[in-house]
């Protein structure tokens, strides 16, 4: 990619335009050219106003083309490795973070800041009594430093533009957003209005916030991106609902559709540029804040050159609790002239790096990746002369899979129950024992994946049984992350991994099969209301009931989930190429749209690749453990 030095740099493109058109129209490059300029003079500034920031020589900011990605930071010398690069005093260079600036709001002064400081207080106070094993409130309080930056960006563009004294109210809001203001530029914010002449072009659009609710359903058909993606939506629909008093109250000059564009630019600029607070000020950890510079910082998870952590002197401690550390970036190796530096943004599978960044890492040699194998896959299918005749057949399918479905709540949490015990036995049998390959995948196992996790995905009615099951159901599914390689070799370390993975499942799998045999008995005998015996499941799953081989049923599901998978996402594998086709014919789509179209329609390719390469991977393992 261009790199020039500072003086005589060509500015090309913010965030806020990464992906946009580089054709701009006569009309727009006025515009264009004031948000160019964003990232470099939120750089220099920040510089000058934080006296005890350090920037490394051998670094500075990289602005490319818009289709090289937008901003980045390029080693403009050789640097060694463990060398800090960028060090930046929290308190001087403005970072931002809700509690901060909410704390320092007066009260009564403005509705927007008091209905945020009522949901953070609440947020706040349920985090405080949490029980053991309760979600965590983050995505609330995420949602407030979405607000907030919200409400500072609408307040800033009316300062901007000049709008009259009584529109632009003094406070709070117009305080912080002049303090904040050239670091508000340089995130994504769309409040104009389209025109014929000035369409209305997404500041973002790769990211799932800005697709269509068509291309969310066409494109990530049976993905976990797409249940991610609609979760996603549907908070963001709902805090909307719940703010839009407070914002209609203090940006009453403001057309709706405009807040609702800062809205939603706010929560890509969150999703994408926040960090979690590691030094755990903000309640556990939980708190994300916004920090200039080191947001631009790119992913690569592969072989990220350097890491971002806190710098203190020892005896520190407290500083960092108050929110007064630094913020230090060191290389991790030796990075040559010209490289770019890139950070590890964690390890997060595809779709979900897509979720909350609007990319998909190209795998490069290898990664981890993960997917979700349903709990009870076709269910029907696994023996359906155990509960009726063939002609009761169809009868019969549709009240075992309405057992299943009103169990739903009980046979997660046994499932549960059951892994933890199979859990506790392994881990007594490992400290006798002290397996060294075992132990050595574990760590080298992302944390996410050392847990097992149940979530739901929502899946179509079954073909016979439609007319009685009219909507969509939830289906337990089981996350599985294994490490899996740009081509087809499989070392044997992943060889390894894979196995670990379906071992670490195993005892669901084996709860899962009790449960459903234990509904089949009950329903054999008349009894369709009994709930399933947790006690049992947990016996099962960690094998104490010698009575049963649940292995060989466990087994069974896996291969029969993994295969159900398998189909619905390769399924509409066509879906992209479809819908590509009639952006053309049926829709006539402007350039922009169709190429917004494009990265979309090979964004939900990438994310079918990454899950169905863990899925196929798993697959091939089971076959040689069977
Ligand atoms: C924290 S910002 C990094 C700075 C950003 N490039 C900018 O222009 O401001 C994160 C965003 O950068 C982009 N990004 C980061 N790493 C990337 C990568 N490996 N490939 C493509 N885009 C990337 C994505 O748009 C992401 O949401």
């Amino acid at each position: 990619f261009s790199f020039s030095p500072p003086s005589q740099r060509t500015h090309y493109a913010s965030s806020s335009c990464l992906y946009s058109s580089p054709a701009v129209k006569e009309n727009e490059q006025h515009e264009n050219q004031q948000q160019q300029h964003s990232h470099s003079l939120l750089w220099e500034k920040t510089l000058e106003v934080a006296p005890d920031s350090y920037v490394n020589p051998a670094i500075d900011l990289a602005i490319r083309p818009p289709e090289k990605g937008g901003t980045g930071i390029l080693a403009v010398d050789d640097v060694k490795k463990d060398t800090i690069v960028l060090c930046l005093p929290l308190e001087q260079v403005g970072m931002i973070d809700a509690a901060s600036i909410l704390d320092s709001a007066p009260e009564g002064e403005d509705a927007v800041f008091d209905m945020l400081n009522v949901m953070w207080n609440k947020g706040v106070a349920s985090e405080k009594n949490k029980k053991k094993g309760e979600d965590t409130q983050e995505g609330e309080r995420l949602a407030v430093l979405v607000g907030i930056i919200a409400h500072l960006q609408l307040t800033r563009y009316k300062d901007k533009t000049a709008w009259t004294a009584t529109e632009v109210k003094e406070g709070h809001a117009l305080e912080e957003s002049r303090r904040l203001g050239l670091f508000l530029d340089a995130m994504p914010l769309l409040p104009q209005q389209p025109t014929p002449n000035n369409p209305l072009q997404h500041p973002f659009p790769t990211h799932f916030l800005y697709w269509d609710d068509d291309e969310i359903e066409q494109l990530l058909q049976g993905t976990m991106a797409q249940t991610k993606a609609r979760e996603v939506r549907a908070g963001v629909g709902l805090v909307i609902r719940e703010w839009s008093a407070a914002f209609l109250k203090e940006h009453s000059s403001m057309k709706q559709s405009e807040i609702l564009n800062a809205i939603f630019s706010a929560f890509t600029a969150v999703l994408s540029r926040s960090f979690g607070d590691e030094a755990g000020r903000d309640l556990d950890g939980a708190g994300r804040m916004l920090v200039p510079l080191v947001d631009m910082l790119n992913h690569d998870s592969e072989e990220p050159n350097v890491s971002w952590q806190w710098h203190v002197g020892e005896g520190d401690e407290e500083k960092i609790k108050a929110g007064r550390g630094d913020i230090a970036v060191t290389t991790l190796k030796d990075v040559k002239k010209g490289e770019e530096l890139y950070k590890c943004y964690g390890w997060r599978p595809a779709w979900d790096i897509a979720s909350s960044y609007g990319f998909v890492p190209r795998l490069k040699k290898e990664r981890w990746e993960c997917s979700v194998i349903p709990l009870f896959p076709a269910v029907l299918d696994l023996a359906p002369d155990v509960i009726a005749t063939p002609n009761q057949i169809s009868n019969d399918e549709t009240s075992l899979d309405l057992l299943l479905e009103s169990n739903y709540g009980v046979l997660v949490k046994a499932v549960l129950a059951a892994v933890d015990a199979a859990n506790e036995i392994e881990a007594r049998q490992n400290t006798d024992s002290g397996s060294e390959i075992a132990s050595k995948v574990k760590t080298d196992r992302p944390a996410q994946l050392d847990r097992l996790e149940v979530m739901s995905l929502f899946r179509p009615p079954p073909a016979l049984t439609a007319n009685d099951f009219p909507f969509a159901r939830r289906q337990p599914c089981v996350v599985v992350g294994t490490k899996i390689g740009a081509s087809d070799q499989i070392t044997s370390s992943n060889q390894q991994y894979h196995r670990e993975a379906l071992k670490k499942v195993l005892p669901a799998y084996r709860a899962a099969a009790s449960a459903i045999a234990q509904l089949r008995l009950n329903h054999k005998n008349g009894d369709s209301s009994s709930s399933i015996q947790a006690s049992q499941m947990a016996m099962a799953a960690a094998s104490l009931d010698k009575g049963t081989d649940w292995d060989e049923a466990a087994l069974k599901l896996i291969r029969l989930g993994i295969n159900d998978r398998i189909q619905t996402i390769k399924g509409d594998g066509k879906a992209a190429s479809t819908w590509l086709a009639q952006s053309t014919t049926v829709r006539r789509l402007d350039e922009i749209s169709l190429q917004h179209r494009q990265f979309r329609a090979d964004m939900s390719s990438d994310i079918r690749e990454a899950e169905l390469n863990v899925l196929h991977t798993l697959y091939n393992e089971l076959n040689t453990l069977a």
